[in-house]
């Protein structure tokens, strides 16, 4: 059985989720179909889940509900329009917005969520609707009693017993239309995952069936050595390894949600990421392990918005249970962090910026200060990091040199340096302004073709 996800932009409107439909209909394999809420159509378009977070907040603020309501419904209305399929679903669409504007508000972030999760709902009914319209036997499948997740305000994760209760899916006659990036607590409550997370529903659903294939379809033909919104015409990957892909998702790689690999990483069950708008390309595939080719590097991703805490003390080394202090008082401030490069005397910790508040920053400074005595604590902002993963990194002497020299003629300066212990990446903490001319410099270093001159 294969499970496939399609994303925002493969069903953004009533001409891709035909292709969709021929996509679906010509494998009966595919048996599971995890959509997301409509995306965007074309460059300057507002998704779906965009418009309903304006009507979410709209609804917190006393702002204006009826017009924003309004301009979700009609997205709907056109591509059912467009669709051909009998218009009462948008009735259905309407009231279900309309009951959701009404729901509690008491908790925010709830609300919020339940606003957001209607795109991909309702967007699985009118798919569903539509595949039966043109024969292609069908079924809505809420996650309500099946996907479940754990409680608010822990980061949202599947509980074991969602893959215990959604393992007979897709075994009847009809293909199942699940919506993706939602599930339910143990109580009914709706929680989301972060933003991108109907990949995860797509894993989720195709570790709880067992499949032979899960299949993320999306906009482009592969996954590329680098994004190709900076480096034109990059080198397409055919093979890669979940080391690899985890790697570069959570860092840059936006096509495949970095917690997506979990469910199907444990089970060994592949992936692979293909184009709606070209589905006979053969698309990437991500797999537990692979024959490593002469390139090293596999891929260079880039993200912003990441900030460092640098704390210097003399002899820090000899200080037992320093790092440890240290890490706990970030934990109290209930922040996670991603990096802690260290030398003798000193540690950095990296974190994504969004998670500290101005009140955060000072206590942790101020803590820093006085209970671990340090001779210097500060924070910067306004980081990028730049990561270059492959397998073949390990074998690889010379490879930091390199990039480091590399980065040096951009005359960039590199502002944290960390290799990761299983030495498949090598992580640079540079300045945001000077993101894309280093993943270009790295791009050309590691992939532009030799010429002979
Ligand atoms: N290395 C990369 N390879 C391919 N696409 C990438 C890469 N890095 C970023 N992207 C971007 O990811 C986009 C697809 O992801 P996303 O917008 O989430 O699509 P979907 O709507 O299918 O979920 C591509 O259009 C591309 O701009
Ligand atoms: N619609 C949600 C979830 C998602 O996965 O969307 P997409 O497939 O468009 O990345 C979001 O925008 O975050």
């Amino acid at each position: 059985m294969i499970v496939c996800k399609f994303g925002g932009t493969s069903v953004a409107n009533a001409e891709q989720i035909k292709k969709v439909a021929n996509i679906v209909k010509s494998n009966p394999e595919r048996k599971i179909v995890a959509v997301s809420a409509p995306g965007k159509r074309f460059g300057d378009d507002i998704k779906v889940t965009d418009l309903l977070i304006e009507l979410a907040d709209a609804a917190l603020t006393n702002g204006d509900v009826s017009g924003k309501l309004q301009v979700v419904v009609d997205r709907f209305k056109e591509i059912t329009e467009e669709l051909g399929i009998d218009d009462s679903i948008c009735d259905v669409i309407e009231k279900d917005l309309q009951e959701r504007v009404a729901l509690d508000k008491t908790n925010e972030f709830l609300f919020i969520d339940n606003i957001k999760a209607s795109g991909e709902d309702n967007n699985a009914k009118l798919i569903a609707e539509y595949f039966n319209a043109i024969g292609l036997r069908a079924k809505y499948v809420s996650p309500k009693d099946k996907l479940i997740l754990n409680d608010y305000p822990e980061r949202t994760i599947a509980l074991p017993e969602a893959y215990e209760n959604l393992k007979d899916l897709g075994k009847g006659d009809e293909v199942i239309v699940f919506p993706g990036f939602f599930g339910y607590t143990r109580e009914g409550i709706l929680r989301t995952f972060d933003r991108g997370g109907s990949d995860i529903t797509g894993s989720i659903l195709a570790a709880a069936v067992k499949a032979d294939l899960y299949e993320n379809f999306t906009d482009v033909d592969c996954v590329f050595s680098a994004n190709p919104k900076v480096v034109s015409n990059p080198v397409g990957i055919s093979e890669i390894t979940y080391r690899e892909m985890r790697e570069l998702s959570y860092s840059g790689f936006t096509v495949f949600h970095d917690e997506a690999l979990m469910p199907v990483y444990k089970l060994g069950i592949p992936v692979t990421v293909k184009n709606t708008n070209n589905p006979s390309a053969p698309g990437t595939k991500i797999v537990p392990t692979r024959a490593l080719t002469g390139r090293p590097v596999t891929g260079i991703s880039a993200d912003s918005g990441f900030s460092i805490l640098y704390v210097s003390k003399y002899l820090m080394n000899r200080e037992i249970g320093f790092g440890r202090k240290l890490l706990q008082i970030i934990e109290e401030e209930n922040i996670s962090y991603e990096h802690t490069p260290s030398g003798l005397d000193d540690i950095s910790v990296v974190i994504r910026s969004k998670q500290i508040t101005d009140e955060a920053e000072d206590r942790i400074v101020k803590r820093v200060k006085e209970e671990l005595h340090a001779d210097d604590v500060y924070f910067r902002h306004g980081l990028s990091l730049i990561v270059i993963v492959g397998e073949g990194m390990r074998n690889n002497t010379g490879l930091a040199a390199r990039a480091t020299s590399a980065i040096s003629r951009t005359g960039a300066n590199i502002e944290m340096i960390n290799q990761g212990s299983s030495e498949v990446s090598l992580v640079f903490g540079v300045l945001q302004q000077t993101e894309n001319q280093i993943l270009r410099a790295l791009y050309d270093e590691f992939f532009a073709p030799i010429t002979v001159g």
